[in-house]
């Protein structure tokens, strides 16, 4: 009978759906009996459908300008954690500042964080993103350090100075903001990484990167045709042509590995002193996690802090007011110092609230490594959570007016918070064991190149342009914008 039946499902197209659908719903049923039965307490909410669960619902919502209500209308229905099912696995979803921070703090130990395989094979599997333990605490130290604000002040600030002015020196009348913000993070990486100025190597080397970036952002079948395969061509050409810079570094440099102690000039140089020896391998996703993490988040910001701005004249006059000041007493020919960018306290309240209201980092993956009990609620080993920082900072209980941008609703508190953000209700940087380690340097790439772009150009926005969440955060037509230069070159 059985036979028959599936025979002619076989036939008939119809009931062979209808079959595949009874299978989907079976096979997705037990898995949630399976927890029911060890009689853990989920916190509510739905897995929607079988295998998609509620992914289509999230990504049409996060693909417009208003993705808030995906969580609101859960939020309303279920409370602030709630169980849903996203790309591919059953997940907890948590709105709640406390939560998130019990998830970021707990790294390592309740929890770890997870990317797919798809994801992995781009970024490579010692990348620092992906590693876990002491190697990750060891390597996450040694970039924190890296960045760090006397490192910033007393070395890499000069070349973010002079690389922006560069950048902006080359601008044509027209000019695709995102793009041009772009091109600027990824010479910054490249010369703070290996102490490469732009030419010819970082050229050749930014036009792989860019297939590699797409291949994040893409359905992972690997065929030569297809994004994800370009992109995973492109990888091996970036790790070939870093790993030619890393060998001809240790050549000049035999005694690498030795620990040291000494200051060293570029983040390369540091990885090679290392004690614990690393392999090239180890050192080429290494510095492929910088170029990666560093590169969309800082430009987004660059860019959409100048289109909120613009959509808000008020906020853009006192900005102005805040930097003419400084660049008038240099007679508009001087770089942005240390004590300058700590004199800016408007600009902090600027990108305080661009990170807020865009949240390019939305939340963060993890899986649990254990039954995990919290707020009554227990989430089983092995299930993934997300930490949504984008529903924290845009609830009315943590902020006034939340879904709107408002600048001057930190000034404040701005004397009180530290770069990271402030307790648990601001973490653009997300927390704990996996801090951004670029919290510090992103922010001073930011006010460095809003200083010299303010006091240099005037603009106007050349098409209507809109800002959507997904894949990433990004505006849909790379915020096209006609510039007029002002106070003639930037030197
Ligand atoms: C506005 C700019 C930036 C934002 C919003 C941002 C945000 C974040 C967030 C939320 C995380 C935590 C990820 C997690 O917990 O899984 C993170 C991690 C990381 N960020 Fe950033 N980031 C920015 C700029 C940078 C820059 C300029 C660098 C370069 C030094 C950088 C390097 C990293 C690295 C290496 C990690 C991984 C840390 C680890 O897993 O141990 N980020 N970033």
């Amino acid at each position: 009978m059985e036979y028959t039946f599936i025979l002619s499902s076989l036939l008939n197209p119809c009931s062979l759906i209808s079959l595949i659908l009874i299978v989907l719903i079976f096979v997705f049923r037990s898995s949630f009996r399976l927890n029911s039965s060890r009689k853990l307490q989920l916190p509510p909410g739905t897995l929607g459908l079988p295998f998609l669960g509620e992914s289509l619902q999230i990504i049409s919502a996060y693909k417009t300008e208003n993705p808030e209500p995906f969580i609101d209308e859960r939020v309303k229905r279920y409370g602030n954690v709630f169980t849903t099912h996203l790309f591919g696995k059953p997940t907890i979803f948590s709105t709640d500042p406390d939560v998130n921070r019990y998830i970021l703090q707990n790294e390592g130990r309740l929890f770890e964080s997870s990317y797919p395989s798809s994801i992995t094979n781009l970024l490579g599997k010692h990348s620092l993103l992906i590693i876990k333990g002491n190697l990750h605490k060891k390597l996450h130290s040694l970039t924190m350090s890296f960045a760090n604000s006397s490192i910033i002040r007393d070395h890499l600030l000069v070349d973010v100075n002079r690389l922006v002015k560069l950048n902006l020196n080359s601008w044509s009348d027209h000019v695709l903001l995102q793009d041009e913000a772009k091109k600027i993070t990824f010479e910054l990486t490249v010369k703070q990484l290996m102490s490469i100025d732009p030419g010819e190597y970082s050229e050749k080397l930014r036009k792989e990167y860019v297939l590699l970036i797409e291949g994040f952002f893409s359905v992972p079948i690997p065929f030569f045709f297809t994004t994800y395969g370009r992109a995973i061509k492109a990888r091996r050409k970036v790790a070939e042509s870093l790993l030619s810079v890393v060998r001809e570094r240790r050549k000049e440099n035999p005694s690498s590995g030795n620990g040291g102690g000494k200051k060293n000039k570029d983040m390369l140089e540091a990885l090679l002193e290392e004690e614990c020896g690393l392999s090239d391998e180890e050192i080429v996703d290494f510095m492929l996690a910088l170029l990666v993490a560093g590169y969309e988040t800082t430009s987004t910001i660059m860019t959409l802090v100048v289109k909120f701005l613009t959509e808000t004249p008020l906020a853009l006059a006192q900005l102005k007011e805040e930097h003419e000041k400084i660049a008038a007493e240099k007679g508009y020919s001087g770089s942005l110092q240390w004590s300058d960018y700590k004199s800016l306290p408007f600009t902090q309240c600027v990108i305080n609230e661009t990170l807020r209201v865009a949240n390019i980092i939305s939340g963060v993956f993890r899986k649990t490594t254990a039954d995990v009990t919290i707020k009554g609620f227990t989430i089983p080993k092995g299930w993934t959570v997300f930490a949504s920082f984008r529903a924290v900072h845009l609830h009315q209980d943590n902020y006034k007016e939340s879904r709107s941008f408002n600048p001057w609703r930190w000034q404040d508190d701005l004397a009180s918070m530290s770069s990271i953000g402030n307790g648990n209700s601001f973490t653009p940087f997300g927390g704990g064991p996996r801090l951004c380690p670029g919290y510090e340097l992103s922010r001073v790439e930011i006010c460095v190149f809003l200083h010299h772009f303010i006091t240099h150009f005037s603009w106007v926005p050349a098409e209507e342009d809109k800002l959507i969440f997904f894949p990433t955060t990004r505006t849909v037509k790379r915020y096209p914008i006609n510039i007029q230069r002002r106070n003639c070159q930037v030197e």
